[in-house]
């Protein structure tokens, strides 16, 4: 992504910056000292250290259902509380997981968000075709993984 700011800067005058979604963070450096551009964290699981290396913002799922976990990691970080900042990093984490494990089988991992989103009080309705919703069954086993990893515990204010 470097090479494209550095190239397309030539042809399009009005690039400002990208979403940065790669875990080449070599890369990441390399699209912060290109320029001036605005470069916006793309994958939630790399939020601490993308903002650490010097990303200015984000863009990402996680942050519409489990928006108080990053608000504290943000908080750390600027207070310099590292240990702190991990936790919550590992929260997002512990929550990707089980999205992934989840959502695999319905097509794609956007199918478990939907019923997170549900979690916090948005029917944001089925996935898109060819992506499937959970069956009844399926949705207990999921609300019950994210029961033990301790979900409900972190953002109390947001949950039904
Ligand atoms: C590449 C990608 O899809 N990135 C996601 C992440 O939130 C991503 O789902 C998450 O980090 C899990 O990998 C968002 O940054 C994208 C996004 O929300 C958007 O473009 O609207």
């Amino acid at each position: 992504m470097e090479d494209f700011l550095i190239t397309a800067k030539k042809k399009i005058p009005n690039l400002i910056g990208l979403k940065f979604a790669s875990k080449d963070l070599g890369d990441l450096i390399g699209c912060l000292f290109a320029g001036k551009f605005n470069i916006l964290c793309g994958c939630d699981e790399q939020l601490m250290g993308n903002l650490v290396m010097g990303a200015h913002g984000a863009v990402g799922t996680l942050y519409n259902f489990m928006p108080q976990v990053f608000h504290r990691l943000l908080q750390h970080l600027s207070d310099g509380e590292m240990e702190k900042a991990r936790e919550e990093q590992i929260r997002a984490q512990k929550v990707l997981r089980l999205m992934v494990k989840h959502g695999h089988s319905l097509g794609g991992n956007v199918a478990a968000v939907k019923p997170m989103m549900a979690l916090v009080g948005l029917d944001l309705g089925p996935p898109r075709h060819p992506m499937r919703p959970m069956t009844v069954d399926e949705l207990i086993d999921f609300h019950r993984d994210i029961d033990l990893v301790g979900f409900k515990n972190w953002d109390p204010a947001n949950l039904l």
